[in-house]
């Protein structure tokens, strides 16, 4: 049976050292660390998050504000919202919630942050700077995987890595930080051939597709260790839904040397690299040197 990699264990421990390296901030600076989340709409499923971070901010004795703005807010308004929080001292990180309304060109709306804010790592400036191997800040999805995978397998030279997924938000910046790390990279999508005998080749599964259940047991090598990004509700007995990941996580334990569940897995991580971006962001524009 494989070790379950408890996510939401090592993002407590995560949170846990940024909220002191936090405090220490505030001594030095005489301000706490501020991160700003800008909300568009009603979507339901982004009201539940962005109070997650809210929180988190706030456990970690940093100051989070969410920015509520109508479905109907034109690009105009949002753009003049990116630019007030660009200007403002006291923020730090910049956050725009996605999915944002059809009407609005979310990238317009994301290159408009100020990548010293980029908390996301979703800027052009951040996702070239991973590309070309200057330090920057990093996307949290990926970032929160590879300290999973860091804390499970230590050096990762040379080991065989499947990023199943090419999206700018994950797959790619995943992919980006494996090579980093000298491991072998191999990145599927929807278009692979073979995608079994793919995924059969590698030490490190990591599953971002975002279709339930995909990755089925039989595909996986013995050992492998197995991150699965995926959050997908799916109708369970009586009426109800329930979450499961992108791997078919009954089979997979019985093959794989580790993996994460779904939920406690990624998603905790996911909310513990924010916070870390936003105090990386907080000393490096108070001039303080780089913790990690
Ligand atoms: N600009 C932007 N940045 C994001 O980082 C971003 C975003 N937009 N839009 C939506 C996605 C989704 N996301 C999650 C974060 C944490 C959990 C998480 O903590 N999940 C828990 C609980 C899941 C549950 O019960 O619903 C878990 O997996 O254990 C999930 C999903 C960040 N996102």
């Amino acid at each position: 049976m494989a070790r379950l990699i408890d996510g939401k264990a090592f993002a407590a421990r995560l949170r846990t050292r940024i909220a002191d390296e936090t405090a220490e901030f505030v001594t030095d600076t005489g301000r706490r660390p501020g991160l700003a989340v800008v909300l568009v709409g009603d979507y339901a499923a982004s009201q539940v998050y962005v109070r997650a971070k809210q929180k988190a901010c706030e456990e970690a004795g940093m100051s989070g504000s969410v920015h509520r703005l109508a479905p109907d807010t034109t690009q105009a308004e949002l753009l003049a919202v990116i630019a007030r929080l660009n200007a403002d001292a006291a923020t730090d990180g910049i956050l725009v919630q996605l999915p944002l309304p059809d009407a609005i060109d979310a990238d317009a709306v994301i290159q408009a942050i100020d990548p010293a804010k980029d908390v996301d790592g979703f800027t052009t400036a951040s996702a070239g700077r991973l590309l070309i191997g200057l330090p920057g800040l990093v996307a949290c999805t990926p970032l929160g995987c590879l300290m999973l995978l860091k804390e499970v397998a230590g050096d990762l030279a040379g080991k065989t890595a499947v990023v199943i997924g090419r999206s700018d938000i994950v797959g790619k910046p995943m992919a980006l930080l494996l090579l980093r790390e000298s491991c072998t990279v191999t990145v599927a999508h929807s278009r692979t051939q073979d995608l079994p005998a793919v995924v059969r080749s590698a030490d490190i599964v990591v599953a971002a597709v975002g279709r339930p259940e995909m990755v089925k047991g039989s595909w996986l090598k013995p050992g492998a260790i197995v991150i699965d990004v995926g959050i997908n509700r799916v109708p369970a007995a009586a009426g109800k839904t329930r979450l499961v990941g992108d791997v078919d996580f009954d089979e997979a334990e019985q093959v794989a040397g580790a993996i994460t569940p779904v939920p406690g897995g990624v998603g905790p991580m996911t909310i513990a690299c924010l916070l870390h971006n936003t105090l990386k962001a907080a000393r490096s524009r108070a001039g303080l040197n780089p913790t990690t």
